[in-house]
């Protein structure tokens, strides 16, 4: 049986790519050998079968023996451990989460209900790195897929309500401790149901703007009744590194731009944080390359792939299946919000949302890991 190699199987990422593994019987296509970076030696979980004890995940002769390893560890892992283990001459399958590697040419960006011929067509070629996209710009793919597919985007704006999970396990405690702080100031007052809401709401603000350096560790503001309108790196440009993303990702997912002799289609927008707990949601402004009718739209959407739902327009549908609880833990990829816009025919809007640790993050690794082991 093939040697897969898992490293970063216990975090936030690596814990849902665990339990989707063992939803779809993975595990017994594979011989799995589990790496840490802390406890060497240390009992292997559950699904371990001949490699029971824990192997070090910097151990390059180790993880050379694996055909396939599938890292969930994070970029500064990759960063160290990726270079040292192709300068080593290993010439597996290197599957990984991380952003690091994403951009480079012998790299492919994976979601394959959408670039199943960009995979396919790497591999014939000998690719061997093949990497998890951004969370936001799958989760959009894997809904808007139909429309791109049938070359009926022109360009699209993406305004994103992003999650707290996409900072990490951290950052989602983080925003339940402010909940909880900013509760526990008005509770009082909550109770009271004579007591005023201007001071309610006083109260929320003081405890927003005095909440201790601990409970803003993560985010370095208050994230709880309120927002962040950033998120990642400053390009120096005006633009977010996770803005940026999204044009540059979404093309080479595609596999359009420069590179492969198409025009790239513009994606942009502005990348913003709340307080939801791990889905992320997106408002987009369509340009159609023509003027399609809605019902057709609808359908072109629908039958993409078998994880996208069109939610009617309606208040009530929108409200029931539009929004991250209603999405968080399923791989469905609600898409509503559909109508054309006052701009005219072929200016079309949309709204989705995305388990941004399902097919924002586990399920494209776990899915590029069954195209390796089917090839
Ligand atoms: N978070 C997200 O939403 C997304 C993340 N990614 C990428 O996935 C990678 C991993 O992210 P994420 O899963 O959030 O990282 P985590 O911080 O949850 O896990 C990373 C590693 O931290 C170590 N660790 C230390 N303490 C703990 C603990 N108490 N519980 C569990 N693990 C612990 C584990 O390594 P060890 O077992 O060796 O000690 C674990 O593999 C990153 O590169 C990120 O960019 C990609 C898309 C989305
Ligand atoms: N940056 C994303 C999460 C993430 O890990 O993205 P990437 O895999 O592109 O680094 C967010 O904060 O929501």
């Amino acid at each position: 049986m093939t040697l897969v190699g898992l490293v970063g199987w216990r975090g936030m990422v690596g814990s849902v790519l665990m339990q989707r593994m063992q939803e779809e019987g993975d595990f017994d296509h594979i011989e799995p050998v589990f790496f840490t970076t802390s406890n060497p030696g240390g009992a292997a979980p559950t699904m371990a079968k001949n490699e029971t004890t824990l192997k070090s995940a910097t151990d390059i002769a180790a993880l050379s023996k694996c055909e396939i390893i599938i890292s969930c560890q994070g970029g500064d892992y990759t960063g160290e451990v990726f270079p040292q283990l192709r300068a080593s001459g290993w010439n597996g399958y290197w599957i990984d989460a991380a952003s690091t590697l994403r951009m480079n040419d012998d790299a492919v960006i994976v979601l394959d209900p959408v670039n199943q011929d960009v995979i396919k067509n790497a591999m014939s070629r000998g690719v061997k790195n093949y990497i998890g996209g951004n969370c936001t710009v799958s989760c959009m793919l894997i809904g808007l897929g139909g429309l791109f597919e049938q070359g009926l985007v022109d360009w699209m704006t993406s305004m994103t309500y992003q999650a707290a999970s996409g900072g990490g396990a951290q950052h989602m405690r983080e925003l339940l401790t402010q909940f909880g702080t900013i509760n526990s100031a008005v509770k009082p007052l909550l109770d009271d149901p004579a007591s005023a809401i201007l001071e309610v709401d006083r109260t929320v603000l003081a405890t927003q703007h005095g909440l201790s350096g601990e409970e803003t560790k993560q985010f370095g503001v208050p994230l709880a009744g309120n927002l962040i309108p950033w998120i990642d790196k400053d390009l120096g440009n005006g633009q977010s590194k996770e803005e940026w993303k999204a044009g540059a990702e979404t093309n080479k997912i595609l596999g359009r731009g420069e590179g492969f002799g198409t025009r790239a289609i513009p994606v942009d927008g502005l990348c913003v944080r709340i307080g939801a707990m791990r889905c992320h949601s997106q408002a987009l402004t369509i340009k159609l390359t023509r003027d399609v009718p809605l019902d057709e739209i609808n359908d072109i959407i629908a039958s993409h792939n078998q994880w996208v739902k069109v939610v009617p327009n309606t208040r009530e549908a929108s409200m029931r299946d539009l929004s991250p609880a209603a999405v968080t833990g399923r791989l469905g990829i609600p898409v509503g919000r559909l109508r054309k816009m006052s701009m005219g025919g072929d200016y079309l809007s949309a709204f989705t949302v995305g388990d941004q640790l399902l097919w924002g993050a586990a399920e494209p690794l776990r899915r590029m890991l069954r195209i390796v082991l089917d090839k």
